[in-house]
């Protein structure tokens, strides 16, 4: 098992919501726990927990009581069954961009001192473009963005991808088709979107693999499980492990201080510079 050298912080965007976002967020953190790694994953999905339910867990308390200074960053950690470390995110995010300077650093400070024990940090971060979200995908080292293959969902792909990379100049961008007929029919959503990007954009995307849709998903989730638990041999779960597989494969991205502590000064460089 090749292990990373630091942790790799991997961004989950969409444009648009619904398109399965948080699913492939938490089979992705599952699968490379699954395959031996250290795992967290942060939810920055504000205000409805998702992925701790779809984990069945329940948090008692989440990020918003760690930045009014109540809890540690330890005590709002929890360890799901499955076992990803998972930071609920809530509310608390909104209040990122209004810290001051002692605040940002503290956190980046209490972040840093958990970055030794992970080796992947997924960040599933909310739909659309609004300025947190960007902060936080900016902050990433690389970033997935899910799409499904209709035109709503295409058209605010394709709108996230340029202001990530036109506007912000910001690489390591792919493109992970969701809910296909067939990893043959993800291909072709990839080619066409990419096609674009190059044509309009002069940038091109990258790709690792496609997620069918199975209506194991669904019923993974009614039961409060992933479907890497409920249902490993089912063709999602084979494509979310074949992109965990994927993601243990890609060049490691040094930066200088690396990893966790990284990641967030990066994000309240990014969220001061917003207000
Ligand atoms: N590969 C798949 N096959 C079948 N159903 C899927 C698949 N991926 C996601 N779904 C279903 O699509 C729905 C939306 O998924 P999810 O909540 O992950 O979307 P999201 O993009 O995170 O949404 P939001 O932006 O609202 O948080 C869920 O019911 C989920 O079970």
């Amino acid at each position: 098992m090749s292990k990373p050298r630091k942790t790799e912080v991997i961004g989950v965007a969409s444009g648009k919501g619904g398109v399965g976002k948080t699913t492939t967020s938490i089979n992705l953190a599952v699968a490379l726990t699954q395959l031996g790694h250290s795992v967290m994953l942060f939810d920055a999905d504000l205000g409805l927990a998702n992925a701790q339910i779809a984990l069945g867990a329940r948090a008692e308390y989440n990020l918003g009581h760690f930045l009014a200074g109540q809890k540690t960053l330890q005590e709002i950690l929890i360890t799901t069954r499955q076992g990803v470390k998972l930071i609920p995110g809530a509310s608390g995010m909104q209040e990122l961009a209004g810290l001051s300077d002692i605040q940002a650093a503290s956190i980046v400070q209490s972040f840093g001192v958990l970055a030794d024990d992970v080796d992947y940090l997924i960040v599933d971060v909310a739909a659309g473009i609004s300025p947190s979200v960007l902060s936080f995908l900016a902050a990433c080292q690389r970033r997935f963005i899910v799409v499904k293959d209709d035109p709503s969902s295409i058209a605010d792909a394709y709108g996230t991808i340029k202001i990530l990379s036109k506007e912000m100049g910001l690489d390591e961008i792919y493109l992970l088709p969701n809910m296909v007929k067939s990893q043959s029919e993800g291909w072709k959503l990839y080619k066409k979107l990419n096609d674009v990007c190059v044509r309009f954009l002069g940038e091109s995307v990258h790709y690792l693999t496609s997620i069918e849709e199975d209506e194991m998903v669904l019923r993974a989730l009614k039961k409060y499980q992933s479907v890497m638990e409920l249902a490993p041999g089912t063709a999602a779960a084979r494509d979310y492990m074949r992109l965990a597989e994927a993601c243990t494969h890609l060049r490691p991205i040094d930066h200088p201080s690396g990893g966790l502590q990284f990641f967030m000064e990066r994000l309240m460089q990014n969220s001061s510079s917003d207000t």
